[in-house]
């Protein structure tokens, strides 16, 4: 059957979410490079190769508070028959001691201190009972794998972290140990985002019957801002075709704009209609629920991607269409064991609420597009394939929310 679409649709419907997150991935532009502060890095991706310029660690140190010793000296050392050790002094992170050691000889050497020439092994304090100030026993050998050696994390010249890596804590803490005061990042993407619906308001307000507050624009403003990206706030436009394309318009200078709402087959779901008549549209519908009536078009240049307004479903399209394709990165899954059923769709992906809890998933029940609570209430999405379904005990994709 076809769809009441007027004219006859010359787009492609009913895509795949691959197909969808491919489409829009295509239309975005590639961002120029900036360099930022390594401390503002967080969320950014990489936009080239990182090198070390420094080895770390820079010298062979200790791992442990201790003693430093030549493992061949103390491997007779034990609680009956310590081995006796003198101390020629003493190495601590940043202040080294240059002298040799020799047999029957040790120093003082503390987490993260250089080892001194001539040792290769450490005896931690635990196992130590001073001996006089000059002397310690030692209640075991010296282990020589207490030792870190020198680049044994990473070595000046190496190529450490790859251009396209996206750049969450640790990785910006590595690039700051690498020795980078400011790394190459892509310019942030400029995301245009506007709500729309005559039932929709300002959360603050009064809410007369049949009103609704705004949260999708709250909403997806909030996982724009996680996804790296900078926000245009276009506010709310009603539902009239007028002002959607004044709303539209003040989109200038976005890479790409965002809008919930009024993409479904109402007579004041106006969305597919404008881009029909004034722009481009990429497709209609994809093969998913939540979600499905998700569109994708062009408006003067400018790539247009219209979110379903039902809130569930415009989180679950920015989760698996709009962010991986934004970021440039790939939609995390791990597989869980299921605790209870979920059920298959015939020709959709289905993207259930769930709950994992001791490392297996359970459904979160309601699974109503409009059930807001569960976005909070949920931690996972749980992934059906078209025409599949998972009985309880059986292995499930998962991904986190
Ligand atoms: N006859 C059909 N009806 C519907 C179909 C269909 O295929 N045939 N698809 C359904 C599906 S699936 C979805 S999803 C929704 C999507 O519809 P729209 O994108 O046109 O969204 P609206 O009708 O504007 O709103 C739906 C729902 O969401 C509330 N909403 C809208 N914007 C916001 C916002 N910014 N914050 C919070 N809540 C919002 C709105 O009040 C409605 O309750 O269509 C189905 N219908
Ligand atoms: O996505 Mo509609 O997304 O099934 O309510």
């Amino acid at each position: 059957m076809p769809e009441p679409t007027s004219p006859a649709p010359t787009f492609p419907m009913h895509i795949s979410v691959a197909e969808a997150r491919e489409m829009l991935a295509a239309l975005l532009p590639t961002p120029e490079t900036e360099t930022v502060p390594v401390g503002q890095a967080l969320g950014r991706t990489l936009a080239a190769d990182l090198q070390a310029k420094v080895s770390h660690p820079s010298a062979t140190e200790s791992a442990l508070d201790g003693i430093a010793a030549r493992e061949a000296d103390t491997l007779t050392a034990s609680a009956e028959a310590p081995v006796r050790l003198k101390i020629i002094g003493e190495s601590r992170a940043g202040v080294s001691f240059d002298g040799e050691v020799g047999e029957g000889q040790c120093v003082r050497i503390y987490t993260g201190a250089p080892m001194p020439p001539g040792v290769d092994a450490i005896c931690p304090v635990e196992e130590l009972r001073d001996d006089g100030p000059e002397h310690v026993l030692l209640l075991r050998p010296a282990f020589p794998g207490d030792v870190r050696p020198e680049g044994g994390d990473f070595r000046a010249g190496e190529t450490v972290m790859g251009a396209g890596l996206w750049l969450t804590a640790p990785r910006v803490a590595l690039a700051a140990a690498l020795g980078h005061a400011h790394v190459p990042v892509l310019r942030k993407l400029r995301v245009a985002l506007l709500s729309t619906g005559d039932e929709v308001i300002e959360p603050g307000q009064p809410l007369l019957p049949s009103q609704v507050y705004d949260s999708n624009r709250i909403g997806l403003s909030a996982m724009l801002r996680e996804s790296g990206c900078e926000v245009i706030e276009l506010g709310h436009a009603p539902d009239s075709p007028a002002s959607l394309q004044a709303a539209i318009q003040g989109a200038g200078g976005a890479d790409v704009l965002l809008t919930t709402g009024g993409v479904s087959m109402g007579k004041y779901d106006f969305m597919r209609d404008l881009l029909i008549e004034h722009g481009r549209v990429s497709f209609w519908k994809v093969r998913m629920r939540p979600g499905g009536p998700a569109i994708l078009g062009g408006w003067n240049g400018l790539p247009v991607f219209g979110l379903p307004g039902n809130p569930v479903s415009s989180l679950v399209v920015f989760h698996v269409i709009v962010r991986p394709a934004l970021t440039g990165q790939p939609v995390q899954s791990l597989k869980l064991r299921a605790v209870t059923p979920f059920r298959g769709l015939p020709t959709k992906t289905a993207f259930w609420r769930g709950v994992i809890q001791d490392g297996m998933v359970s459904d979160y029940g309601q699974q109503g597009s409009g059930i807001l609570r569960s976005l909070s209430d949920a931690n996972a999405l749980v992934i059906v394939p078209e025409g599949g379904g998972v009985r309880a005990g059986e292995e499930v994709d998962v991904v986190l929310l």
